[in-house]
């Protein structure tokens, strides 16, 4: 099962530059977590932080009871390697193979011999459809593709921690439907704790269990998925509703006097209906992840607002299931 990750009061700038403060939350032990937030507020910065590839000045970040900010550079490097990262362009190899570009980590941090290895990789490579391709170089193939090479070589090491940034940048609606099914099918079949950071609606609709959103250099929230979908914070409302009226602007933040204009023009739009999460694809099991949120829900029930209790509710219906008797 994956493992959870504990974010502490994190503080980071860089020289005078502060870009978050106080950043604290838990990612539960293999559920899927959305990192959202306007562009410039981050979002990189912080899955950065929790691999421990950046130093924040105040703070900690405990996986497995290791500080990912404040321990020995040896301690971390060991501990890096529970993570698989899945970064925005895939940053694969442009003159090695795919086959070569997943193999990589395997032939850098084990010592497996190459039909180990080749069995790895090939399993990795089916996870993500790409069979057959195993001898093209990136050049050659679209960009969807080098994504989902990129989250094959993610995955090669086992991680029971996965962290992608902007996994949809360049895809088509049609390859990000794709994509989001492929996210939940490989925490279906690995169980692995995820964080995905992406500006992607659909996505943050759909795919994950948890979700939390940076914005003027702070954590505005971070909960279940509903308590998001479903929030009248108005910055929060504004990004998952893709408007212009409310407190993000072009350069992140807007003017007093023009917000102030916006809340005299009327009532803000209704929030988009809510959409069920994405199941696994026929034939996988079952996300082990849902009993386990379905548990921490109900711990937190009766601190939920009432539109996110019946949004979860909701949720429970279309995935067949029912919060019991305490969820009423
Ligand atoms: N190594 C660095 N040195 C100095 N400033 C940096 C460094 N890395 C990031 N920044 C600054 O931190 C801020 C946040 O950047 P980050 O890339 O994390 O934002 P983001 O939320 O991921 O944005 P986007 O959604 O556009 O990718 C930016 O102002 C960026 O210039």
């Amino acid at each position: 099962m994956g493992i959870e990750v504990v974010v502490e009061g994190l503080t980071k700038s860089f020289g005078k530059q502060n870009i978050w403060q106080d950043v604290s939350l838990t990612l539960p032990a293999g559920e899927v977590s959305v990192m959202l937030g306007p562009s410039g507020t981050g979002k990189t910065v912080f899955l950065k932080s929790v691999i421990g590839l950046l130093k924040p000045e105040h703070g900690r970040v405990l996986i497995d009871g290791v500080d990912m900010v404040n321990s020995s550079e040896r301690e971390i490097y060991e501990t890096r390697k529970v993570f698989g990262l899945m970064f925005q362009d895939g940053a694969l190899f442009g003159s090695m193979s795919l086959f070569d570009n997943i193999a990589f980590p395997l032939r850098e941090h084990t010592r497996k011999k190459e039909t180990e290895i080749r069995r790895i990789v090939m399993e990795r490579m089916e996870m993500v459809g790409l069979v057959g391709a195993e001898g093209k170089l990136p050049g050659e193939i679209s960009g969807g593709m080098r994504k989902r090479a990129g989250l094959a070589r993610a995955l090669v090491l086992d991680p029971q921690i996965i962290l992608c940034d902007e996994p949809d940048s360049g895809l088509d609606p049609v390859r990000t439907a794709y994509l989001s099914q492929l996210l939940i099918d490989l925490n279906a079949q690995i169980d692995a704790t995820m964080l995905i950071v992406t500006h992607n609606l659909d996505i943050a609709a759909t795919v994950p269990d948890n979700m939390g959103m940076l914005f003027r250099r702070r954590l505005v929230t971070f909960g279940p998925r509903e308590a998001l979908l479903t929030s009248e914070e108005p910055v929060v409302a504004q990004f998952l509703g893709g408007r212009r009226e409310g407190p993000i602007g072009m350069s992140e933040e807007k003017d007093a006097a023009t917000l102030a204009r916006e809340l005299g023009a009327g009532p803000p739009p209704a929030p988009r209906p809510l959409v069920p999460q994405l199941e696994p694809s026929p034939g996988l099991p079952e996300r082990r992840a849902v009993a386990r949120r379905r548990e921490r829900v109900l711990a937190m029930w009766h601190q939920l607002p009432e539109a996110t209790r019946a949004a979860i509710r909701q949720s429970e219906a279309a995935a067949g299931g029912g919060v019991g008797g305490v969820a009423r």
